[in-house]
């Protein structure tokens, strides 16, 4: 997918902290993500990823500082933010009467003038994010007339059409196939390379965590258990302690870990 290449943002993140219903669900967790860098955040079952991610996004009530490109998100309007920012949420709620195009096209908002409508430029923008995840064939489609993976491809559509140069993704790939999370993975990938989008994900594929991202951050219970480059997060010794699973970690030909779950007797 090309488009515009505008000038690329890093991510800083300092000592975020989020509290739901009185209890710390984050605490402290600091970050700092290059332009064209892809972090990943792992951990179990309520770690805190989608919390974090949240935060990140600005939709969390959060203390601590977030960044893109040296500016305070907390400073920024929605429109500003979006401009900057997107964000998938792990299960997006799609207006069902709405067509793809139409919900896809929704990318552009905080690019139009008020009032204006979408013009040339923003079309072109989301036809090629239809078309880089091959939705382009949904087009005319309404939104209640897609399968699972199909809505979650189309919700990473529009975050794609809005151009943005943070994505923050929660669990982008949940409800894919393994052909359609490599697309997905691979696409974002080439934008990162070529656009230098920089890129937050939560995922729970460790395997996949380690083969996209250039740095892990381990959530264990709001905190960070750990937080390097891929081989020096999943190790059989982290992965058995936090997630009380057992695996087999085996480098690939790159040097990039390979999680094999192990049958207890
Ligand atoms: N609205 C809420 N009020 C109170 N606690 C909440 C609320 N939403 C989430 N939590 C709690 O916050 C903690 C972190 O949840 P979060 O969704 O951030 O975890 P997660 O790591 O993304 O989990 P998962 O892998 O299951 O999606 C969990 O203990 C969860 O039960």
């Amino acid at each position: 997918m090309t488009g515009p290449v505008r000038e690329p943002a890093g991510l800083d993140v300092s000592r975020l902290g989020v509290e739901l219903a009185g209890t710390p669900v984050v605490r402290e967790l600091s970050c700092a993500v290059a332009p064209g860098g892809w972090l990943a955040l792992i951990g179990p079952n309520g770690a805190g990823k989608s919390s974090a991610l949240r935060a990140m996004a600005g939709l969390a009530r959060h203390t601590g500082g977030v960044r893109v490109g040296g500016t305070d998100l907390g400073r920024l309007r929605g429109r500003e933010r979006a401009r900057l920012v997107a964000y998938v949420p792990q299960a997006p709620v799609l207006p069902p009467e709405m067509t793809v195009r139409e919900y896809v096209l929704l990318g552009r908002t905080p690019h139009l003038g008020h009032l204006a409508q979408p013009g040339a430029r923003d079309r072109e923008a989301a036809a090629r994010a239809l078309d880089a995840l091959g939705l382009g064939a949904f087009a005319a489609r309404r939104l209640s007339a897609l399968s699972g993976g199909e809505r979650q491809r189309v919700a990473l559509g529009r975050a794609l059409a809005q151009e943005p140069r943070l994505l923050l993704l929660d669990e982008p790939t949940s409800a894919l196939d393994l052909g359609h999370q490599q697309q997905v993975l691979d696409l974002i990938d080439g934008l990162r390379a070529g656009q230098r989008l920089t890129v937050v994900a939560t995922l729970h594929d460790l395997t996949a965590a380690a083969q996209y991202a250039d740095q892990l951050v381990l959530l264990d219970h709001g905190r960070v258990a750990a937080a390097g480059p891929p081989a020096e997060v999943v190790t059989e010794r982290l992965v058995s302690r936090v997630y009380g699973a057992r695996v087999r970690v085996a480098p690939d030909t790159a040097g990039r870990p390979v999680v094999t779950p192990v049958r207890g007797r």
